[in-house]
């Protein structure tokens, strides 16, 4: 079992309402994917049908080749934390991943385990209706790593973390993916998950409108130069073999990795520089136009209010 999720030409109706619309990708073990969209895209609608939780419309979605309801071991293979409000208040910490632990028959000593993995082992005889959303997130992980599974699926993982929280969650992330599990986090902000994912799949209106690595998203490394002497530097910076063309606001822009080597061109070349620094696309600002005006809950509020049908949400 690889590990890989495959969604092929996934979609889902609810009533006419078109949630999950043809959608196909795929999310690689060993690297963690950012799965994007604003509120309504259908971001949780596709996480539930990979997980078999509700029936796709029409389309697959397999988890190492196998439909989720077809695992033989569904607990070691995937993990999910679809919700962090979803506990028992009255039930510790401890105590909620005992019952977890004991369905799956593993012995009571892997809630502990947990609690001390995800940072949060105080909380172990604290009654979960007194957690912070932070330790409820980290309750949500450890419940879904219970099983040891190759696959991780996060819905909205980094929702109500403080800055720490959320560096805390990349760097286990990043852990587990090196282990090679194959990690699927959702998030409505790209710029929260900017820094964690080496994948992202963009979806708006229950469609995919982009999909790559983050460093594909983000484009070429530009470095923008201010120089008095503008011809004369960009014949320099094109004698050297560089794409220079007039940047929006003045000056250069360059293709380049590095502002040194254009730094160095510019003093060879005997012209001044007033500026010089990295230049990369706005993510946020990209993210905005690929979604633009595609909250759907916020549109027409004949959709908003659709009747729960399946799955009750
Ligand atoms: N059971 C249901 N019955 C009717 N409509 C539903 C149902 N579940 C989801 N929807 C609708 O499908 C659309 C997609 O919802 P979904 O929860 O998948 O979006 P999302 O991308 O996860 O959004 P959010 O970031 O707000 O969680 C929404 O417009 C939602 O109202």
């Amino acid at each position: 079992m690889d590990g890989r999720i495959d969604v092929r030409n996934l979609s889902k109706s609810f009533g006419t309402f078109r949630a999950v619309d043809d959608l196909s990708f795929s999310v690689e073990p060993g690297r963690i994917t950012g799965f994007l969209g604003p509120n309504g895209a259908g971001k949780t609608t596709t996480l539930r049908m990979v997980l078999g939780l509700i029936k796709p419309t029409s389309g697959t979605a397999t988890i190492g080749g196998t439909p989720y309801t077809q695992l033989t071991h569904p607990i070691s293979t995937v993990g999910a934390a679809l919700e962090a409000t979803n506990f028992h208040p009255g039930r510790t910490g401890r105590d909620h991943l005992r019952v977890i632990a004991s369905a799956a028959g593993l012995p009571d000593s892997r809630a502990d385990e947990l609690l001390t993995l995800v940072g949060i082992p105080a909380a172990a005889r604290k009654r979960a209706g007194g957690y912070s959303m932070g330790m409820r997130q980290r309750l949500g992980l450890a419940a879904a790593l219970m099983g040891d599974p190759k696959v991780l699926i996060l819905d909205e993982p980094a929702n109500g973390l403080d800055p720490e929280g959320i560096r805390w969650l990349r760097g286990f992330l990043r852990h587990l993916a090196s282990e090679g599990k194959t990690i699927l986090i959702s998030s409505h902000l790209l710029a929260e998950v900017e820094q964690t994912v080496d994948d992202v799949i963009i979806i708006a209106n229950g469609r995919a409108v982009r999909q790559g690595t983050i460093d594909e998203l983000r484009g070429e490394k530009r470095v923008r130069v201010l120089s008095p002497q503008s011809d004369r530097l960009a014949r320099a910076l094109s004698d050297a073999g560089l794409q220079v063309r007039p940047a929006e606001g003045g000056g250069l822009s360059v293709i380049a990795d590095e502002t040194a080597q254009i730094g160095e061109i510019a003093y060879r070349a005997g012209v001044p520089v007033h500026e010089l620094h990295s230049e990369r696309a706005d993510l946020e600002q990209l993210f905005f136009q690929l979604t633009e005006n595609t909250n759907r809950n916020l549109g027409d509020p004949a959709q908003g209010f659709a009747a729960p049908q399946e799955g009750g949400r």
